[in-house]
């Protein structure tokens, strides 16, 4: 998006231009991708401030990620100035999980209550289904929490919950009786713990405006203007805590595309845009057609692939912007291949185009897929960052750092206290805590007093080491009280033992971890000298990064690199140049997701998102075979190859497997690769092993050899690759094609 400047209003066609004028009364935006919706969103709220001398500070504007919060915000002062930093800004978790804590009495709850995050409960859930004696492979926590976090999304309570009958018939349906029972404790343990999972933020804002309608007036006047972006993906949680706030002045404006709805399995409806027509009688209505960002090549390939889809509100998108390349296909013998292709393509287009990185995105329907783009990035020396994945704030040695923060603001956190509490090794066992939770139920106390009456639970050493722990526990939230969030980390850091022991490991991960720690006081730092938080307290810090989502944490001094993400993270994001790789039957549609005719629409939807994300020029990519699950497998290219349609694509040759049997592009290639659902060519080969069949050593197999296998029969070696401890061979069998086999488990005789 360019700067904007004061002729902001020039830098809009008329219906945009509409949508920010018309400030008063509710306004609906449902339009295609690259159509100027954020775009919208951001001059409409420069125009309130400049125009209409409206205070920043009344106006909540609520985004998919903080990040995108934090570029409208910029953008946004460079018309206004810095009165920009007061607007309400953020994700719906950010803005109300800061809500919640101005108000968290009237909830029970202390200001600084810790924010769970999932593996949190996680484990929390574990504990409780060891505590029932249940078995946890039926009650798998991470289905169990799926479960409980639908029911918050559509605001059901566990009272309601356990009440309704519909609810345990359909548990008792899924071999799951108990649910009702776990979603209980897990929420009386979370409010014990004075904690608030990441669901609870939206649930408990609900309870909030619900129960105290004084708040919610409060709030009604703050907030005389509202805006929603990426509505298609709010839950109906998020929709009451909008419809509430906007409920007195009913000035509110919510954009968003349904062809882009993409968090169904999380609770997102797309019902709310119908709702939302019935909410508000008055509605002005705006249609976006025209797409700024893309080609009309990539417009078409998008429009292609949408029109597939039954359930969507029909609406057209076009681009004045000139054709542009067709879309690249690219084809792999398997997925390290894939990798190699799409570096080397990556490297050409650099040189050929004077790119820079930065220019570039690889999207992939999972986070696995990264590891061999990134091998074969690595080895060109491109430079890359992955978004999301294990993030910064996920690995361990800062979540225990954290947990030892976390534990001395808050001394109910149970999930900190199990991670802290014997590390460094100090002889308290599981079993020690077990009683001690168990004693602080029994007593009806929380976990603190138990801890800090250890020695009438525990005996001998373990009651000794508790005494000790509590005492350090104690010192350490003094510091937190006392010093600032950086000094207070430091002395956390130092005096709990877990800096030295990073220090005293020699080895070069145990380098990179007590660097972690070090990168994490500074961010601490950082927040204390620049957050443009006013509260610069511990509690507000830990509740920042709690809410990080994987688009985030950008510590990277140097911004030039090939941004790799999921296609989910990448919504709302543009590129010069895109690759849409891993694009196989299985993979993408997923084979997890597609069950149903609505989940196929999901998937489609995912890929008209990936696609729509392209300025310039579009790639995609397939393998014939990949790893998946520590298993290589032979793979179909996926149906929505076939969809686009063909004349928006080419097959690349020069950065095809050589192996690809098609010479020349034409249509009936592109259809004929894309074919859905064929029979895996090896599924079609019976092979008889010879009777004295007996797999050779292969350690020193080479190019040229002939072999025979069990399954696919006779061939020969083309290629021989070492990768790390593995050896792959690519063998063009007669019968059953070409294959890459990993060494080690393939049989196979020499010949
Ligand atoms: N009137 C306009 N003139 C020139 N460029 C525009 C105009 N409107 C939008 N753009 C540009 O088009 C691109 C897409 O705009 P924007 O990101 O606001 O679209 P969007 O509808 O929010 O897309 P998405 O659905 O992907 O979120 C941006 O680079 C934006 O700066
Ligand atoms: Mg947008």
């Amino acid at each position: 998006m360019s700067n904007l400047d004061q002729a902001y209003l020039d830098q809009l066609n008329p219906p945009q231009k509409e949508a920010v004028l018309k400030v008063e009364g509710p306004t609906m935006i449902i339009a295609g991708a690259g159509s100027g919706k954020t775009r919208v969103l951001t001059y409409r709220i420069a125009h309130l401030i400049k125009e209409h001398n409206v205070d920043p500070f009344s106006i909540l504007s609520l985004t998919f990620t903080n990040k995108a919060a934090r570029e409208m915000r910029e953008r946004i002062e460079t018309v206004v100035g810095s009165n920009a930093r007061n607007l309400w800004m953020g994700t719906f978790h950010s803005v109300f999980s800061r809500i919640l804590r101005a108000e968290a009495d009237k909830l029970g709850y202390p200001s600084h209550f810790t924010i769970y995050d999932t593996d949190d409960s996680k484990s929390l859930l574990k504990n409780i289904i060891k505590y029932y004696g249940l078995d946890d492979k039926v009650y798998k926590p991470n289905v169990v929490l799926n479960r409980i976090s639908s029911a918050k999304n559509r605001l059901v309570s566990w009272q309601e919950y356990m009440n309704n009958p519909i609810f345990l018939q359909d548990d008792t349906e899924n071999g799951k009786p108990e649910m009702g029972k776990i979603y209980k404790e897990y929420v009386q343990r979370c409010f014990k713990a004075d904690a608030m999972d990441f669901d609870d933020l939206l649930f408990n804002t609900n309870v909030l405006f619900r129960d105290h309608i004084d708040v919610l007036n409060k709030y009604q006047q703050r907030f005389k203007y509202v805006m929603v972006d990426e509505f298609q993906d709010t839950n109906i949680s998020q929709y009451l805590i909008t419809k509430k706030l906007a409920a007195v002045r009913r000035n509110i404006c919510v954009v968003g595309d349904d062809a882009q709805s993409i968090y169904a399995f999380r609770g997102a409806d797309i019902q709310n845009i119908l709702n939302f027509e019935k909410d508000y009688p008055e509605l002005n209505v705006v249609k976006l057609e025209q797409n700024y960002r893309s080609s009309k090549t990539i417009v078409g390939a998008a429009n292609s692939i949408i029109g597939k889809n039954k359930n969507q509100l029909r609406k057209s998108v076009w681009t004045d912007n000139g054709e542009g390349e067709l879309i690249d296909l690219i084809k792999a013998t398997s997925d390290s291949e894939e990798g190699k292709l799409v570096a080397s393509a990556i490297f050409e287009s650099k040189n050929q185009n004077h790119y820079h990185n930065s220019d570039f995105a690889i999207l992939y329907r999972t986070n696995s897929q990264s590891r061999a783009l990134e091998e074969a990035l690595r080895r060109n020396n491109i430079k890359y960052k992955i978004i999301g994945g294990l993030s910064f704030y996920q690995r361990k040695e800062i979540k225990d750092v954290l947990g030892y923060i976390r534990f001395a603001v808050n001394q109910n956190d149970e999930q900190a206290l199990r991670r802290i509490i014997n590390l460094p090794k100090r002889g308290i066992g599981d079993s020690s805590v077990e009683k001690l939770v168990v004693a602080a139920a029994e007593n009806n106390a929380d976990l603190w007093t138990a801890l800090d009456n250890a020695k009438h639970v525990l005996s001998g050493r373990a009651a000794t080491a508790v005494t000790e722990f509590v005492t350090l526990i104690k010192s350490f939230k003094l510091a937190v009280e006392k010093k600032d969030a950086f000094e207070a980390a430091s002395h956390i850091a130092k005096n709990s033992g877990l800096l030295k022991e990073l220090y005293d490991d020699k080895t070069i991960e145990g380098r990179n971890r007590y660097e972690n720690v070090q990168e994490l006081l500074n961010g601490i730092k950082d927040f204390v000298d620049n957050s443009e938080n006013e509260d610069k307290s511990m509690s507000a810090f830990l509740q920042e990064i709690a809410l990080l989502t994987d688009v985030e944490n950008d510590k990277d001094e140097d911004k030039d690199y090939v941004t790799m993400m999921t296609i989910h993270s990448s919504k709302g994001l543009e590129f010069k140049n895109v690759f849409v790789v891993g694009m196989e039957e299985d993979l993408f549609p997923s084979q997890m997701m597609i069950s149903s005719r609505q989940d196929l629409e999901e998937e489609r939807r995912l890929f008209y998102v990936a696609i729509t994300r392209a300025e310039t020029k579009l790639y995609m990519s397939y393998a014939l075979t990949r790893y998946r699950f520590g298993r290589l497998k032979t793979c179909e290219p996926s149906r929505f190859l076939s969809e686009i349609d063909t004349d928006f694509i080419k097959i690349n040759q020069k950065f095809s497997s050589p192996a690809s049997p098609a010479a020349d592009y034409t249509r009936s290639f592109v259809n004929q690769v894309s074919q859905p659902v064929r029979k895996p060519v090896n599924q079609a080969v019976v092979h008889k092993p010879s009777p004295d069949f007996k797999p050779s050593n292969t350690s020193r197999l080479e190019v040229g050899n002939k072999v025979e296998h069990p399954k696919f029969g006779f061939g020969e070696v083309t290629s021989i690759e070492i990768q790390g401890a593995n050896k792959k061979a690519s063998i063009n069998f007669e019968k059953a094609g070409e294959k890459t086999l990993l060494l080690s488990f393939a049989k196979l005789r020499i010949l």
